[in-house]
């Protein structure tokens, strides 16, 4: 891993996420699913995923999840509803009630909140399976309520063809409605555009390698969508007192994601860095996927120096990272100094893993800086909100002077009279408001 002084380090932004290349093969695979539907659905995932499919066959049947039962250990199903417990009860305290306030004049304000009534949830898997992303996108759907939860995932997992067992189990256990074995950009745009084997959504959720995540981009405003949820990051802010060993083996479990996941290392030691740096070549030279982190790491990660802790998280509110641990010696006096990060780990027992699996936390958190505006996946990702206005003939009285007036000062006469027409016939044109 390259390291650099914190003021020789690129801070700014990625304006232009993925090479321009890959932004306009996303623009054309879902061009493409919407104007030709199937066919093109079809074609791109024998392209991509190398499996021919007819078009009767996206939709994975009854049968086909029971038979996944058989190819996965009883102990994998313990260790998903263990899961799916925790992240149900992180999940059921971010619901939210509608209200209604009823006012002294006799009106009553307030909000509704419903489910959207078909979310579509992506999960990965192209370079590695992960049912614990299926249990992150649908339980907080659950929670909202939503009625129709349709899940797309790549119809082979590293090479081999099918759909990763593991995964639909996960689905199974977790109730998903409509399972399509389709992924990638391809499978975004089916979602958002809808073909004839795929009915289109509300809104997608789900993380992805860049081509999910450019689609989801391309297709907001056609549906809804959470984040920019790609490629993996991590930015660990470490001093002295931290493990080498235990912060290079985090930095590796993001690397390992993807090439173009991202892993940062801030100190204010230099010692620290230097043998954090060795730790992270001896542990990447007997990792299983050293092909894919070592290129991570030689890419897209870096160790940078700083003076202090404190410069630091001023190093890693710009960097807005996906995910950030915070291994020094008082974490929790810095945690008010976290202004931008998608999930915080204090401490060193709390490892990024911990968070992919089990906490109760979503996984599914914005990348590439978008954590200064964005969020993980929640429960308010699967609901939307209206507002209720009942006024009473009081109220209207009361105010309807006010509102005129602010009408009238904009030039739009007749929204000014939709009120005056009722004040006229109560005898009340043209008085003031009797606040
Ligand atoms: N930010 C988060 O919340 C979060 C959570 C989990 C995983 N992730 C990320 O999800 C990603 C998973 O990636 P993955 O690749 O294993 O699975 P994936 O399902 O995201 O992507 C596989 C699909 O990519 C498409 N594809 C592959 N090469 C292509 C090409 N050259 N042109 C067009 N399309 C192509 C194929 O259609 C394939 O089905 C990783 O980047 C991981 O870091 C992010
Ligand atoms: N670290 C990923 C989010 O970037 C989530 C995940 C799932 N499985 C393993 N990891
Ligand atoms: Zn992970």
């Amino acid at each position: 891993m390259k390291m650099v002084k914190a003021q020789d380090f690129d801070l700014r932004r990625e304006v232009e996420y993925g090479s321009a290349e890959q932004n306009e093969a996303v623009r054309k695979i879902v061009l493409d699913v919407k104007r030709e539907g199937d066919a093109a659905l079809l074609r791109y995932t024998e392209k991509f995923d190398g499996v021919r499919l007819e078009a009767a066959g996206l939709r994975v049947t009854r049968e086909e999840l029971q038979a996944a039962y058989n190819e996965v250990e009883p102990s994998f199903v313990e260790a998903i509803a263990a899961a799916a417990a925790n992240i149900r009860a992180f999940h059921a305290k971010q619901k939210r009630n509608s209200w209604m306030d009823l006012q002294p004049d006799g009106s009553l304000l307030g909000q509704i909140i419903r489910p959207l009534k078909r979310v579509g949830v992506y999960v990965p898997g192209g370079k590695a399976a992960y049912p614990s992303s299926v249990l992150m996108n649908v339980i907080p759907a659950q929670v909202a309520g939503v009625p129709e939860i349709v899940m797309v995932t790549p119809p082979a997992t590293g090479g081999k063809e099918g759909i990763d067992p593991y995964i639909l189990v996960a689905a199974a256990e977790a109730g998903v409605h409509e399972i399509y074995r389709v992924g990638g950009a391809q499978a975004i745009a089916a979602l958002a555009y809808g073909t004839d084997a795929v009915a289109p959504v509300d809104k997608i959720c789900g993380p992805g390698n860049i081509y999910v995540a450019l689609a989801k981009r391309e297709v907001y405003g056609v549906v809804d969508i959470d984040s920019i949820a790609g490629p993996s990051e991590i930015a660990v802010l470490a001093d002295d007192s931290a493990d080498p060993a235990y912060v290079a083996a985090d930095l590796l479990s993001q690397a390992e994601h993807d090439e173009m996941a991202s892993a940062i290392l801030v100190t204010p030691s230099e010692a620290f860095a230097k043998a954090c740096q060795a730790e992270v070549e001896r542990q990447l030279a007997e990792l299983p996927r050293r092909d894919i982190a070592g290129a991570s790491v030689r890419d897209y990660g870096a160790i940078i120096l700083v003076d202090s802790v404190e410069e630091g998280i001023g190093v890693i509110n710009r960097l807005a990272p996906e995910h950030f641990e915070l291994i020094v010696a008082e974490p929790m006096a810095y945690v008010g100094l976290i202004e931008n990060a998608g999930a915080i780990f204090l401490g060193p027992y709390s490892s990024e893993p911990v968070g992919d699996y089990f906490a109760g936390p979503n996984h599914i958190i914005p990348t590439n800086g978008t954590a200064r505006f964005s969020s993980p996946v929640d429960v308010d990702d699967f609901i939307k909100k209206s507002s209720l206005i009942y006024y009473s003939k009081e109220a209207l009285l009361q105010n309807g002077a006010t509102i005129m007036e602010l009408a009238r000062r904009e030039g739009l006469e007749g929204h000014a009279r939709a009120i005056e027409i009722r004040l006229n016939k109560e005898g009340k044109a043209g008085a003031g408001d009797d606040k």
